[in-house]
Parts: C-alpha cells; structure tokens; sequence
C-alpha cells in the first residue's frame, strides 16, 4: 500500500519520512521547489532542511496523484485544510488529520470540516508531542490515534507504527483534537512569561492553569479528561510550553521581549497555529460561556492591544478563586 501525505511542511515531511519506513510514500507539496527538492536531492531544504530523506519517498504538486493512497496523512496549516481536502477528488480511504487548530470563521474543528468536504472518507487524528526535527532523526516519539471506528483506527495505527514512532489507540477525536489546537495558544503565553523574565514558577503555575482551561473547554465540547491529560492534550502542552523549538513559544518569547506581534508573524516562512487558532478559540468558549483568561491575555496581545505587563498584572489580580 501506497501511504499519501498531503503537506510538505516540516511536519508532513517527518511524516513521510516516518511512512516511508514501512513502504511507498507519495508526498504532495504546494512548493515545487520543495517537490523538486524531495525528488533530485531527498531534502526538503524549505521547510525541513539537512534530513536525508528517504528514496522511497517521491513527491508531486498534483494533489489527484494522491486519489490510489491506501490512506493519507493530512498536514496543510489549519486554515488551509478545507481548499487542500476540496481540491481531490471523494476520497473513500482514511483521511488521518495531523494539522491542529480550530477554522476561523466556522470555528469548527478539523475533523467537522473533514467530514464536510470528503464525507465519505473514514476520518482519524494523529496528535501528540512530536516535534519534527526529532521524529525525522528517528528519536522516540509517541501519539494519540484517535478514529470513532476502532478497527479503522487500529489498521492506520498498525500501518504507520514504528520502533520510534508508537501510536496509542483513542476513539475521542474531539478531544484528541481539542488538547492539540488549544495547547499552541497557551504555548504563546508561556513564551511571553520567557521572554518577559518572569521565571519557572510562573511557566509551571501557567502550564497548570493553561491545563484547567483546556480541561473546561474540552469537557464543554464534549472531550474525555483522559484524552486531555494524555498524549495529544497535557503531553503535547507540557512539550510546546518549555522549548524554543516550539514555533508558537517561539512567537510568545519575541512578544515577551517587546516585539509586535505582527511583525514577528510577517516574518515567518514556517506556520505558528496559535496565532491563527487564539480569536477563534475566544470566539468559541466565549460562545459556550467557558472562561478562559490565559487564552482571553495571549488574544490582547496577539491584537496589539494592551502591554505585556498589563495583561500579566490583570491576570495576577483576577479575584481568589478556588483551584477546581
Ligand atoms: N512542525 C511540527 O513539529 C509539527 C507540526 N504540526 C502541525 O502540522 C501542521 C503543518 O505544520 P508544519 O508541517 O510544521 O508546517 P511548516 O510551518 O513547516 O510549513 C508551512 C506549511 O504551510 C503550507 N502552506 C502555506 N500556505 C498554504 C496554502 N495557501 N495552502 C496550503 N498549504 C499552505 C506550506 O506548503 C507548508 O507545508 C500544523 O497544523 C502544525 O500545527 C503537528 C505536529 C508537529
Ligand atoms: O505541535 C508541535 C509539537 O507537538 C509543534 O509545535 P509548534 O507548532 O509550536 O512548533
């Protein structure tokens, strides 16, 4: 079986890489620097440069070439998995999500707009703390595959596990999906208390209020504690909140330090979803009546409208509360 990946991202780069192990990978890229790249010189020198990539691995810019794939993993940004899923043909093999975020405008999570635009494709999400770099050196790594069909979910899982890459079997997509979508934005505000100096006790206090609020929303849409606490939900936030290599703490750190936000987003080649996910996530907590502070500070500074030390200092003053 041939394993398609659309995404030719750091992300959807290690994933092939990762498929490739086991068999044929056809990789479509929207680059065609990056499609010529992967096929003359196995790297992906744009978005996942000085990896070796696999043989096995070829690329194309014609996502129709993907149509025969036995599955495909799905790895555009958020906002673009509803053009890149309307662009092939109906799809009848599983579709295995990886982008996380939530869609401006809809609001809607990547599995709902899935289901819309390929209705008949059998839908998983493969989540968890994974950094690309490290999984495309073959460094222990493992995931939440999460599929409402348990015998779908255990086939994908079984077709793309390796040594280094160990798949956990879920049937909470929504929650598989929530941890990953909501554990970028507070990985910007951990970055901003980097960047700001504000220290480790405050990085470990936001992490653990960070987990409340995902826990809250999770819940309210309909998530299981377990899949929040697991892999795809604390796991992942506990990675993204603590490392440079995270592009979402990244961005936090250049704000903490006094940046603009907009200008560190112009500046970017590579994709940082909290940006994009933070005011729809507001939108839609707000919507379900779910507090979410930490979320409510990373959205006033994203917009440029108020000061670090101001959005910090209405954190910290917020009224004593009980912890659960
Ligand atoms: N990089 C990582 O370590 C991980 C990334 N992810 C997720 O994977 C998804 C993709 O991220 P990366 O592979 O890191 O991307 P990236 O930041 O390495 O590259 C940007 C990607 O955006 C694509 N792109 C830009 N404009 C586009 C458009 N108009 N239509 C379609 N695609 C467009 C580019 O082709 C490229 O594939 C994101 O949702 C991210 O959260 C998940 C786990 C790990
Ligand atoms: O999702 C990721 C690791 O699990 C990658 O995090 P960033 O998108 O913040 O780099």
């Amino acid at each position: 079986m041939t394993i398609g990946v659309i995404g030719g991202g750091a992300w959807g780069t290690a994933l092939a890489q990762v498929a490739a192990e086991s068999g044929e990978v056809l990789l479509w890229a929207r680059e065609p620097e990056v499609v010529d790249g992967i096929n003359r010189a196995r790297e992906n020198i744009v978005f996942l440069p000085a990896v070796p990539l696999s043989p096995v691995i070829r690329a194309t810019g014609t996502l129709a070439d993907l149509t025969g794939c036995g599955m495909l993993l799905v790895v555009p940004p958020a906002q673009h998995l509803r053009a890149v899923l309307a662009g092939l043909p109906p799809i009848e093999s599983p579709l295995i999500l990886c982008s996380k975020g939530l869609e401006a405008g809809t609001r809607k999570l990547m599995s709902e707009v899935a289901a819309e635009v390929q209705p008949r494709a059998p839908i998983a999400v493969l989540s968890g703390p994974t950094f690309a770099h490290e999984v495309a050196a073959r460094l222990p790594a493992a995931v939440t595959l999460a599929c409402g069909d348990e015998a779908v979910g255990r086939a994908v899982a079984e077709a793309i596990a390796q040594p280094f890459f160990r798949p956990y079997l879920s049937t909470d997509v929504v929650g598989a999906e929530i941890g990953g979508a909501v554990k970028n934005v507070l990985a910007i505000a951990c970055g901003i208390v980097e960047g700001r100096g504000l220290g480790q006790n405050a990085r470990a206090a936001l992490i653990s209020r960070g987990f409340a609020e995902m826990t809250r929303f999770g819940l309210a849409k309909g998530a299981r504690a377990e899949t929040l606490a697991g892999l795809s939900g604390l796991g992942d936030l506990v990675l993204t909140c603590s490392s440079t290599s995270s592009r979402n703490f990244s961005l936090g750190k250049g704000i903490g330090e006094g940046r603009a936000a907009a200008e560190l987003l112009a500046d970017r080649k590579s994709v940082a979803e909290g940006a994009y996910t933070a005011p729809v996530l507001q939108q839609a907590a707000r919507e379900i009546g779910v507090d979410m502070p930490v979320v409510d500070a990373v959205c006033a500074l994203l917009g440029g409208e108020a000061a670090v030390d101001d959005v910090i200092g209405g954190l910290l003053s917020r009224p004593i509360r009980a912890e659960n």
